[in-house]
Order: structure tokens, then sequence, then C-alpha cells
């Protein structure tokens, strides 16, 4: 069998130099050549970084903070402001321009979206777990332990874990909010941008307000549950996220192709509504020299998606999605990253998901 895997990524503009998740290597050796005597090579590791959020900066805080590692050791100890200064000035000096403009289009075009739009639901846009998940996930998330995580999961092929996450109420809602959304675009007739470079349909989460519960819903129930099952990835250094709903069906995207997702884990739950086909098929683990690598039989998994349910795996776990052949299907889907595994792909992080304002 052959293969031709494709990453998937959060869409962006045309290429900007540093490219994104692909190109973060490429970034690296020049910056680490050219700033030698300003950065180290290697990260401290066992240095507490300051907390830089809630500050007026054009730079994620995680950035600074994954970058506060980095410092060279007497640089350490001084004040914060110190520091943000002394990385602020390195950042803006190997980022280039059209980066920073990009990150500064994306913050407008959010505030546009969020300054207009009016939420149906309002109760979505606040973490409310008990009204959000199903009994037996909150459960296990508030034991905290493998033998809980297990208890719920099934783990048809190694790495890829399924099991209950939301209530029929909550992906009721949720639907109904993508659809008012969606019909608030339609209306205003704002050009709003796709999840990534393979779909054509859905909706970015993140971009109409349902950032913060997100970004909780990742802190609190997915790290905990990838710190004990994919700590390798990064699983409990996860710090960012892009949040996006998928549509698929006759008359939307019909069906998704071989890829990787540019995320650390992701996690994907079926939010309804009536459908038939859109199994999701999974083809093992791969280092990007591999990727078109041959497939062993246990690694072979096609899995068929239930509202409600689950599926976590590793962003590098190969997998697709088949047509969905009558009906409609919707997806949730929150790509998983750490920052602190690619400290320097936080600069483009913001980046992948900007555009130009229309
Ligand atoms: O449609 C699906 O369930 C797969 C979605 C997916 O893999 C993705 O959006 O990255
Ligand atoms: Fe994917």
């Amino acid at each position: 069998m052959s293969f031709d895997v494709s990453r998937k990524e959060a869409q962006q503009p045309a290429p900007p130099s540093t490219g994104h998740n692909g190109n973060a290597v490429a970034v690296l050796p020049s910056m680490s050549t050219v700033t030698a005597n300003r950065l180290r090579l290697n990260p401290n590791t066992e240095h507490k970084p300051e907390n830089y959020e809630g500050l007026q900066l054009e730079f994620s805080p995680l950035l600074f903070s994954s970058l506060e590692r980095y410092l060279p050791p007497p640089m350490l100890s001084l004040p914060r402001d110190s520091k943000l200064h002394y990385m602020r000035d390195i950042i803006l000096r190997y980022s280039p321009d059209g980066e920073r403009i990009r990150v500064q289009r994306h913050r407008e075009y959010r505030q546009k979206i969020i300054s207009h739009y009016q939420p149906l639901h309002r109760e979505l846009y606040t973490m409310h777990a008990s009204n959000f998940f199903a009994p037996s996930f909150l459960k296990a998330i508030n034991e905290n332990k493998e033998e809980g995580f297990r208890s719920i999961m099934a783990e048809p092929t190694l790495g890829v874990f399924t099991f209950e996450m939301f209530q029929p109420r909550f992906c009721e809602l949720l639907l109904s909010e993508v659809e008012n959304f969606e019909k608030w675009v339609h209306e205003t007739k704002f050009r709003i941008m796709r999840p990534n470079t393979m779909n054509k349909f859905g909706a970015v989460l993140d971009d109409f307000g349902l950032e913060t519960m997100l970004g909780k819903l990742m802190e609190d129930f997915i790290r905990p549950i990838s710190k004990v099952f994919f700590s390798d990835v990064g699983g409990s250094t996860l710090d960012s996220h892009h949040g996006f709903v998928v549509e698929y069906g006759i008359d939307r995207d019909v069906e998704l192709g071989f890829h990787v997702d540019d995320s650390e884990v992701t996690l994907n739950v079926c939010l309804g509504k009536q459908f038939s086909g859109g199994d999701l098929f999974f083809r093992g683990v791969r280092c990007d020299k591999h990727v078109n690598t041959e497939t062993q039989s246990d690694e072979i998994l096609d899995y068929s998606h239930v509202p409600g349910r689950a599926v976590l795996h590793r962003g590098r776990h190969r997998h697709g999605a088949r047509a969905t052949t009558s009906g409609q299907r919707f997806n949730l889907l929150l790509w998983c990253r750490s920052g602190y595994l690619h400290p320097w792909r936080m600069v483009q992080h913001d980046t992948q998901i900007t555009f130009g304002l229309s």
C-alpha cells in the first residue's frame, strides 16, 4: 500500500518566511547561530519562568515564558521587566515584519467578530463542567488516576483512546451556536477564515469567543489525561490550542484525506447530527522522515463516530476520514500544542490562524 500523507495545518495567508510548524526547524538553526551570544542553545529546564499573562504584548505570553529558559544564566534573576525587554528585542529582531503584522491583523479580525456577533447560548462561553460532561468522564477527571481514565476508555489501537465525553444537551447547544454563527456570517457577508488547509467548511470556535472556555477544557480536562498517555510528545505541557468545528455532508466537506495534525495531541468529538459513513481511519504514528512508510496490520483502525464520544490521539498519528454518505456530521476538534517543546513555534502559532482582512 502506498501513502501520501499531508500535513493538515491551520489556515494561513501566503507563506510567511518562517512558515509554521513544518518550517520551525529551519528557523531554529539561524536563531541559534546568530544569537549564540545572547541565548543558550539548550533550555534550563530547572528554571521556573515568570508569568507574562495579562500584559499588553505583541506575542503570546507563553512565548516569553518558554524563551526565558533560554536566557543566559546571569539574566534569570533580573526583574521581569528587564527580561521581557531583552526577549522582546530578540523576538522583534528575528521575527519578520510581515509576521507581526499578521499577528496584529488576526487580533483585529477576532476583535471585529467578537464585538459584532451576538452569542446565542451564553452558557457555553464559560466552563460548566457538570452541564457539559458525561458523569463518568467527570468522575475520572476528578480522581485523576490512570486506572480511572482506563476504566472509561477503550484503546482500539495503540495510542488512540475513545470515551464518552459530552452530554447530548451540550452537543445540541454547541451545534446550534455554530449554526447561529454561520447564519450571522451569511447575513453580514463577513469573510471568515476556515479552520485549516484541508476544509472548505467549518468554523474556528476560538475566533468567535470560545477561546477561554476551550483553553480551560484543554488545561483542566485534556492535559491531565495527556500527561498520562502522551507525555512523550509534550502531553503534560500542553499550553495552547486551536479549537474548531468541521462539517461534513453532501453539500459540505465530504471526506478528509490521509494526514497528520499540527498538534501534539488532538481531541476529536462527534457532535451529531444524523449521518452515515464518515469513519475515521488510523494508520500508526511516524516521525517526519518516515511519514509515508507502510502500515503494520496492528496499526489499522477504522472507527465509527458516535455523538458525544471523544477520540484522543497524538497529532502525529496518521489518520483521515471517509466520505460522509448521507446526513450531516459535525465534529469538535481541539488541536492541543506544547510551546514548551516548540518554543519557536509560539512566534508562529498566532500566525497560523491569521489571515488578511477582507
Ligand atoms: O472528520 C474527522 O473526524 C477527522 C477530523 C480531523 O482529523 C481533523 O480535522 O484534523
Ligand atoms: Fe486530523
